[in-house]
């Protein structure tokens, strides 16, 4: 698979940001996919799934191209946050996190040529501090929530949350870094 041309199928500004600084060139193509919304699934089924969706759907534009698709869910007993529809709701999400730990995972999967040729998951436990609406409120008015699982961004006004956190940062940003670079040396070898 040396040479291929490599493309991110997402529309996910960290995670463009985070595969450059990983040093891997790259072309963005949007996916247009229905995601799954499935609570049943474990974190891991539902956000490779996803990520696969994403992948294929791109791939199957792009022949010969080795194209990454990405998904990011936040889990709090056992249920899934996505991307709050509403400030009310991404209230509601962090409140839900507030003076815990929570689980972060992400998906990724590889395809080429319309076919699926690596996925894997990478987890991260997040402890927030006590927070009140006032604080939430307030983070809200500086970070906008509506584009990102959960209601929050750990990469902005991280003081005002994070209590602290075990595992890879950039998974929970939107993209496991080091795994997804070792996942791409080894296919691309
Ligand atoms: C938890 C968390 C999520 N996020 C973001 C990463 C993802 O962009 C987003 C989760 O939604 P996703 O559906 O995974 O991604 P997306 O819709 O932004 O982009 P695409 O599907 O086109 O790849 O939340 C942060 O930026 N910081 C965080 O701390």
């Amino acid at each position: 698979m040396s040479g291929r041309p490599l493309v991110l199928a997402s529309a996910s500004p960290r995670r463009v940001e985070l595969l450059s600084q990983a040093g891997f060139g790259h072309k963005v193509i949007l996916p247009q996919v229905d995601e799954a919304h499935d609570a049943s699934l474990t974190p891991e089924q539902l956000t490779v799934e996803n990520a696969r969706r994403k992948a294929l759907a791109v791939s199957r534009t792009q022949p010969g191209a080795l194209v990454i698709g990405a998904d990011t869910l936040v889990y709090v007993d056992g249920d899934p946050l996505g991307k709050p529809a509403d400030l009310e709701e991404a209230l509601r999400m962090v409140r839900r996190l507030s003076g815990r730990t929570h689980e972060v995972c992400t998906g990724v999967a590889f395809a080429c040529d319309g076919a699926v040729v690596r996925e894997l998951h990478v987890i991260t436990h997040v402890t927030f501090k006590p927070l009140t609406d006032e604080l939430i409120r307030a983070y809200h008015a500086r970070v906008n929530p509506l584009d990102k699982a959960g209601a929050y961004g750990i990469q902005e006004c991280t003081e005002m949350l994070l209590d602290h956190m075990t595992g890879s940062f950039t998974n929970v940003v939107g993209l496991p870094v080091d795994e997804v670079a070792a996942a791409l040396r080894e296919l691309q070898s």
